[in-house]
């Protein structure tokens, strides 16, 4: 249960006490969205990202999501992704596969991971490809708004630097509006090779959730929620620009990831 909740212009706010609280309750938002698709669309198309975000969905592996899901409806995809082979120590695929989809009885034919024997540019374009394939087949929903794909649920971490999937503060892969997927080949943080998920796709999808813990993001979350002064420049702040358009926007935090924001006081006593 949450210390405190509260709905803000930038999204519903869910505050936890400790890590154990948040991951209980990430589960039971992850496995509720998945059920509700699954009735609704036949599939759950969710996107994840790497980093931090895989550990705090350990408990999904754990009774009673590892029966109550029902895994063989999910297709799974990557908000972003290194380009490094899928053995590799960065590459989040491995980190996903090794942490949660090895433990749960998601088809192996329902998890779209990049081709790690492309350059950058050519795995992005690929990936595009894919998705636009599944977007076709409606396995994955289409926006009415955007004609972007509409994922049901994307997840996403966020560094210390307010970057989210491989959205880095000031670099142009922010800009990019024509393509779905996008790379990188200088991200600033290692490994420089990367594809990622545009803005107006994660902007797209009917949810999205930030999850974020420990005190290093603090700064971060409340560059990324808090109001700011009109000069305050939002591309220095990815995070700030997960805005869905007609979806609905979800941060996960702990307490201290939560310390700096302006309404901390008021809703951590
Ligand atoms: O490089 C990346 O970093 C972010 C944040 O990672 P975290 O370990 O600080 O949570 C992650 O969301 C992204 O997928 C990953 O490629």
């Amino acid at each position: 249960m949450a210390v405190s909740g509260g709905r803000d212009s930038r999204g519903e706010l869910k505050i936890y006490e400790g890590l154990d609280d948040l991951t209980t309750d990430f589960a039971d938002y992850v496995a509720l969205l998945s059920e509700l698709s699954v009735k609704e669309r036949g599939v759950f198309a969710i996107a994840l990202s790497g980093g931090s975000l895989i550990s705090l969905m350990a408990k999904l592996c754990e009774t009673p999501y590892s029966k109550t899901v029902d895994w063989t409806k999910w297709h799974v995809f990557w908000a972003d992704e290194r380009v490094v082979s899928k053995n590799h120590v960065d590459s989040n695929y491995k980190l996903a596969k090794d942490g949660l989809l090895s433990k749960v009885p998601v088809l192996s034919s329902h998890v779209h991971s990049i081709n790690d024997n492309l350059s950058a540019e050519e795995a992005a374009a690929d990936y595009e490809f894919v998705l636009r394939q599944l977007v076709k087949t409606r396995t994955v929903d289409v926006s009415e708004s955007s004609d972007c794909p509409k994922f049901d649920l994307i997840l996403l971490g966020m560094g210390p630097d307010g970057h989210v999937a491989s959205l880095f503060p000031g670099h142009p892969a922010i800009e990019r509006k024509g393509d779905w997927i996008t790379y990188l080949t200088d991200s600033p943080k290692p490994p420089p090779e990367r594809i990622t998920f545009t803005l107006p796709v994660i902007n797209s999808a009917s949810n999205v959730a930030i999850v974020v813990a420990g005190e290093a993001k603090a700064t971060a979350v409340h560059c990324a929620i808090d109001d700011m002064t009109e000069e305050f420049d939002a591309a220095m702040v990815p995070a700030r620009m997960v805005q869905p358009t007609d979806g609905k926007l979800v941060w996960f935090l702990d307490r201290s990831a939560a310390s700096k924001l302006q309404c901390s006081s008021e809703l951590l006593e």
